[in-house]
């Protein structure tokens, strides 16, 4: 017997034990000192439960039990909390104001990823009240339990999700178009919300990757350009008047004035200095009805916790009832606190640079953008090169999206294709323009007719690939069963000597599949190189949005040109 904890699951040694516990103590005492009550809810949860919620955070265990119910571990305690306040305490008058310290289980984070999977969340519940007030507790809390908890300076980073939906509500644009700005906010993806929201301009091409860009509708450019413009608008007070000069003109001033009468209070109460008003952080865009909030240390890859307003939830369960929170996770806070009090050090910025295809232009790329680049061209044996004020890391470009991802790169340059390969959670700011290619489904000449028979015959057919979750999604949008078949590389080999039907696999010139005698049949996507960054990095570090902005100027001059048969380049 090998005696290991489960991937993702760990044991907590005494000395870490006991910082914790001294930790959620005395956040557990200033919870209770403004009136929260504690409250305890179930391992475990009907499914169905968890799913009317409307937020699914990550992928929950799932498993049946003797009655046949589908169960979840719970992968989060907010939505237990409005179940139970809209069922079995519908009668009590509050407000209701609770407070929790549990345990969370995730089960897809850990896929190659190094993730826990299970987490403890410490946070608050206030079903109740509303307006600035109400809004103004919950943060003012949120920052005070993080900095009791010593996250250090932490960038609280600010938004409603108010104007983004009158925005939408009012565009007048289609609803697969709608759903598609959403997933863009959602994702964090710069590129494919400017890309549809380009729609909006008169003779714009509209173009996305993956899956084929959704018809706009009847958009109207100036609402499709202020959608566009909202996900990059942050600052203090300045970006609150920049909102509002975007919106008032087109009607969509929504929560707004709630939201600016929150933030005065916050800074009245001396938070200005740690708040970042930034519309990008709208999250869980279904289920956050008002202000959403998330916080970020600068030596931590991910958020350390996060909350809203989210007045539609209880209605799920019973009786609606407007209710705001926060969770932080302990691990994340005590990771902040281990850095602490190296904020003040002029940190290098950390890039990941790609080698191979793309290191070229990269590099061609970060000089253009004003960077030092002394000795990136040719660095032997070296994996790090770090000039004045930045380091490179030099990794193989579909593992820049790792780095990037667990904060061990603030930021990077890699093709779209292996941002969708990882699936990673990065923020993908520029369209750099250059290393284009497609991806495409090929098959040995004349054996159409043959690969259909035999998928009539079996209902499935064999794909070989270097790129399993493009080529899985690719089939998935087409309604076609396939058996992937993961190579490193020589993917064209396949059909060939009857490994596979068809590949999934990149063309440039055409040149390898025409000396192996292969044929397109499909397109996939169309991929350029992009500049992307860490989340929480891009919310503390202004160095990253300079650069973005700097590299978003040099790109139009790039090489890119239209890719030879691609039906959607990116
Ligand atoms: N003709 C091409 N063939 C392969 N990649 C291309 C081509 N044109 C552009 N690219 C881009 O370059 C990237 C791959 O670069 P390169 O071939 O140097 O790395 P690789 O060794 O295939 O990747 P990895 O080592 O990360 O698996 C692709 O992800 C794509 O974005
Ligand atoms: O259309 P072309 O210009 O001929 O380029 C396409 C080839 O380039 C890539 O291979 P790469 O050289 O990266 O090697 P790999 O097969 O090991 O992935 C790709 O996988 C194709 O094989």
């Amino acid at each position: 017997m090998n005696a290991v904890t489960p991937s993702g699951f760990r044991d907590v040694l005494a000395e870490e034990a006991r910082a914790r516990e001294v930790i959620t103590r005395a956040v557990a005492d200033l919870f209770a000192e403004r009136g929260y009550a504690p409250i305890e809810t179930p391992t475990l949860e009907v499914m169905d439960v968890v799913r009317a919620g409307g937020r699914m955070p990550a992928s929950p265990f799932k498993f049946f039990d003797s009655h046949d119910d589908l169960l979840a571990m719970r992968p989060d305690v907010t939505l237990q909390i409005a179940r139970m306040c809209a069922t079995r305490l519908a009668d009590e008058p509050g407000p209701l104001r609770f407070r929790y310290t549990q345990r969370v289980f995730r089960e897809a984070e850990a896929d190659n990823q190094a993730q826990a999977r299970e987490l403890t969340q410490c946070g608050v519940e206030c079903i109740g009240p509303t307006g600035p007030a109400a809004d103004a507790e919950i943060v003012a809390l949120f920052v005070e339990a993080l900095t009791l908890a010593g996250a250090g300076t932490f960038v609280l980073g600010l938004a409603t999700v108010g104007v983004l939906r009158a925005l939408l509500e009012r565009s007048g644009a289609s609803e697969p178009w709608k759903a598609a700005v959403l997933d863009a906010y959602h994702d964090s993806d710069f590129v494919a919300l400017d890309r549809l929201c380009a729609a909006g301009a008169p003779g714009a091409v509209l173009a996305a990757d993956g899956d084929a860009a959704p018809d706009p509708g009847c958009v109207a450019p100036a609402y499709a350009a202020a959608i566009g413009r909202l996900a990059r608008i942050r600052g203090a007070h300045d970006a609150i008047d920049e909102v509002r000069a975007l919106a008032a003109p087109l009607g969509c001033i929504a929560d707004l004035d709630d939201f600016q009468a929150t933030y005065d209070r916050l800074a009245d109460a001396g938070l200005a200095e740690r708040i970042l008003v930034d519309f990008s952080v709208v999250s869980s865009f279904n289920y956050y009805t008002g202000i959403v909030f998330e916080a970020y240390a600068p030596a931590v890859g991910s958020p350390l916790g996060s909350g809203g307003r989210y007045d539609r939830t209880l209605g799920a369960y019973g009786p609606d009832r407007p209710a705001a929170g926060f969770a932080f996770y302990l691990e994340q806070a005590m990771a902040a606190a281990a850095t602490a009090g190296a904020e003040g050090v002029a940190r290098p910025l950390r890039i990941a640079v790609p080698k191979g295809s793309l290191n070229g232009e990269a590099i061609a790329c970060l000089e253009e953008a004003g960077l030092d680049v002394t000795g990136l061209a040719s660095p032997g044996r070296s994996l790090v090169i770090s000039n004045p004020g930045v380091d490179y890391i030099i990794v193989r470009p579909s593992d820049a999206p790792v780095f990037v991802a667990l904060g061990a790169a603030d930021c990077g340059i890699c093709g779209k294709d292996s941002l969708l390969e990882v699936g990673a959670d990065v923020v993908e700011l520029v369209d750099l323009r250059f290393g284009g290619c497609r991806f495409v489904v090929a098959e040995a000449a004349g054996t159409t007719a043959a690969i259909e028979e035999r998928y009539r015959k079996l209902g499935a057919m064999r794909v070989a690939t270097k790129y399993p979750s493009i080529t899985r999604s690719h089939f998935a949008r087409r309604g076609t069963q396939v058996e992937i078949v993961y190579l490193h590389g020589n993917v064209e080999l396949a059909p060939m000597v009857g490994l596979a039907d068809r590949i999934v696999d990149i063309t440039a010139t055409g040149t390898t599949l025409a000396e192996n005698n292969l044929e397109i049949v499909d397109e996939v996507l169309a991929s350029t190189a992009r500049f992307f960054a860490n989340g929480c990095a891009l919310r503390t570090d202004d160095r990253i949005v300079g650069l973005a902005r700097t590299l978003a100027a040099c790109a139009p001059a790039h090489t890119y040109a239209p890719i030879a048969g691609a039906s959607n380049p990116a």
